[in-house]
């Protein structure tokens, strides 16, 4: 049986598959450091809080603004936030072939963002969680596969 691939930090084995990955991607004019950069700029109607996210150094630093719940999160976040980042995973592999090679490399295995610190991106550490992150990374590595047949 396959056995799945857990992935979290960002120097770990896998860690390509980290939001917090230094793969970055392009949309348009604009230059997204990481997935994480992206995707925590979106929970914002606001263009200067976007620019503020998008101008941080570390994916660290986009989280820790994006978490801020003093700011003023766009009402619809939850209805559009999977859909935020399917485009943003797709966007990283699609632009990196290093990425993409590794992803597709991976077969059917299952794929995990492992974590107790996120139930819903990440399997909650105990298997719990939703594991969004890695259902989506599937759903890419199946788009990327069809796409080259
Ligand atoms: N490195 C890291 N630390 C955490 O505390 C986390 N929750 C995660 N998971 C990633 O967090 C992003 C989404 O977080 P929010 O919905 O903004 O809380 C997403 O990239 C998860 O993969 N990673």
């Amino acid at each position: 049986m396959n056995t799945p691939i857990y992935f979290y930090r960002a120097n770990d084995e896998y860690g390509i598959f980290s939001n917090f990955h230094r793969y970055g991607f392009w949309e348009g004019k604009t230059r997204w450091r990481t997935v994480e950069h992206y995707f925590q700029a979106q929970k914002f109607l606001d263009p200067a809080i976007q620019r503020q996210i998008q101008r941080c150094f570390k994916a660290s630093e986009a989280a820790e603004i994006g978490r801020n719940r003093k700011l003023p999160l766009r009402k619809d976040w939850e209805s559009i936030k999977n859909e935020v980042m399917r485009h943003a995973v797709l966007q990283k592999f699609s632009q990196h072939e290093e990425a993409s090679a590794l992803l597709l490399s991976t077969g059917d295995r299952l794929l995990i963002e492992h974590t107790s610190k996120d139930a819903y991106w990440g399997d909650g550490g105990d298997g719990s969680g939703k594991n969004m992150l890695g259902t989506i990374l599937m759903e890419v590595r199946e788009h990327l596969r069809t796409e080259r047949m």
